[in-house]
C-alpha cells in the first residue's frame, strides 16, 4: 500500500549475516531522513499483538467517565504531567493523553482499570527502547558517524516518554487534532489506529501517512537534525482530526537534560563547514518550547521552534 513515506523491513538487523539486506534498509532510512525526515518500519521488534493490545486498551481507558480519569491525573507539584491530561481549553490543540515515563520512574501514575493496561504500557516502553537503539545504530551508519556514536552520547533514558493519545472528532469549525511541529526529541515512533490523521509535510505539501496495522512511524526529531548540521531533518507534521475518534500512540527517544546539543565536528570542523545552529543544552530548549504551549506567544513568530539556534549568514 502506498502510504505516502518510505517502508523499509528491519527483519536483517534481528538476524546474523544478512548484510545486503541492512545494506538495503540503511540505504532507504538514509534517503527517508534527508528527504521525509520520516519513513516507517515492519519487523521492528515491538511486537503487532501487544501494539493492538495497547490500542484497545486504551479506547477503553478514553471511554471512562472523565472523573474516572482523573483519579490518574498529574501529582499536583510534579514538573511534568504524567498519567491522565486532558490539553487546556485554549490549546489548538484537540486531544486527551495518557503519559509515561520509563517503567519505575517516580512520576509514573497508573489506572488501576482497564486490568493488565499498566503491564502493556511497560512492556511497549521496553520495547520501544530496544527499537530506539536499533533506529540509532542505523542513524550512525547512515551518516557515515563512528558505530555507536549516538548510542554513546544518549546514554541516559530518564528522559524517554511515551504517550497514548485520543482525538475528538472533527467540527464544522475545527479539525486540528495537533497543529504542525517538529518533535524536539532524537527519534519518535508513532502508532495510528485505521482512523488515521497523521500528515507530514514535504516541500510545501501535507502527505497523509495511511494507517497500515503493525507498523511503526519513525521520524527524526530536532536533535538529530542539530547534530547532523542538517544532513537529516526533523519535519513539521500535525494530526487532522477526522469525522470519529481517533487513537495513536507515540514514543519519544529523547537524551539527557543536561546533554549539550550541537552539530557533530563531522559535519563541521573536520570537513571545513560551518555550524548551523549555535550549541545548546537540551533541558534550556524542553523548557523554551513547553512555553509555547504553557503560555502561547500571540505572534506566529515568536513560537519557538528549532531555528530560535540557527546561525544566519549573509
Ligand atoms: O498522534 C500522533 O499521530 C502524533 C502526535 C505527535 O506528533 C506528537 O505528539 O508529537
Ligand atoms: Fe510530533
Amino acid at each position: 500500500m502506498n502510504s505516502g513515506i518510505p517502508t523499509v523491513d528491519l527483519s536483517p538487523f534481528f538476524a546474523e549475516g544478512d548484510d545486503e539486506g541492512k545494506r538495503k534498509a540503511i540505504k532507504i532510512i538514509g534517503h527517508a531522513c534527508s528527504e521525509y525526515g520520516f519513513f516507517q518500519v515492519v519487523n521492528h521488534g515491538v511486537p503487532v499483538e501487544l501494539m493492538k493490545r495497547a490500542l484497545a486498551l486504551s479506547k477503553t481507558f478514553f471511554d471512562y467517565p472523565t472523573e474516572e480519569k482523573l483519579k490518574s491525573g498529574p501529582v499536583p507539584g510534579t514538573p511534568i504531567p504524567a498519567g491522565y491530561s486532558r490539553q487546556p481549553e485554549r490549546s489548538a490543540d484537540k486531544n486527551e493523553f495518557f503519559m509515561m515515563f520509563p517503567p519505575g520512574s517516580s512520576f509514573n501514575v497508573y489506572p488501576i482499570n482497564p486490568p493488565g493496561f499498566r503491564d502493556v504500557l511497560e512492556e511497549m516502553f521496553s520495547q520501544f527502547v530496544n527499537t530506539g537503539r536499533i533506529i540509532e545504530n542505523i542513524i550512525d551508519e547512515c551518516l557515515g558517524l563512528p558505530s555507536n556514536l549516538l548510542t554513546e552520547y544518549n546514554d541516559d533514558r530518564k528522559w524517554d516518554l511515551m504517550s497514548a493519545f485520543r482525538y475528538f472528532p472533527a467540527t464544522e469549525r475545527e479539525n486540528t487534532g495537533v497543529a504542525d511541529h517538529k518533535d524536539v526529541n532524537c527519534i519518535t515512533f508513532v502508532f495510528q489506529d485505521e482512523v488515521g490523521g497523521l500528515e507530514v509535510q514535504k516541500d510545501e505539501n501535507w502527505i497523509p501517512v495511511t494507517p497500515v496495522e503493525g507498523t511503526l512511524i519513525v521520524n527524526v526529531g530536532d536533535v538529530i537534525q542539530v547534530l547532523s548540521n542538517d544532513r537529516f531533518k526533523s519535519a513539521s507534521h500535525r494530526v487532522v482530526r477526522q469525522a470519529r475518534d481517533r487513537h495513536s500512540y507515540a514514543f519519544f527517544y529523547n537524551i539527557g537534560g543536561d546533554k549539550w546539543v550541537e552539530p557533530l565536528p563531522q559535519f563541521t570542523t573536520e570537513i571545513k563547514e560551518a555550524p548551523k545552529y549555535k550549541g545548546f543544552l537540551f533541558k534550556e530548549y524542553l523548557q523554551l518550547r513547553s512555553r509555547n504551549k504553557t503560555q502561547p506567544p500571540t505572534r506566529a513568530e515568536d513560537v519557538i521552534s528549532i531555528k530560535h539556534y540557527s546561525i544566519r549568514r549573509q
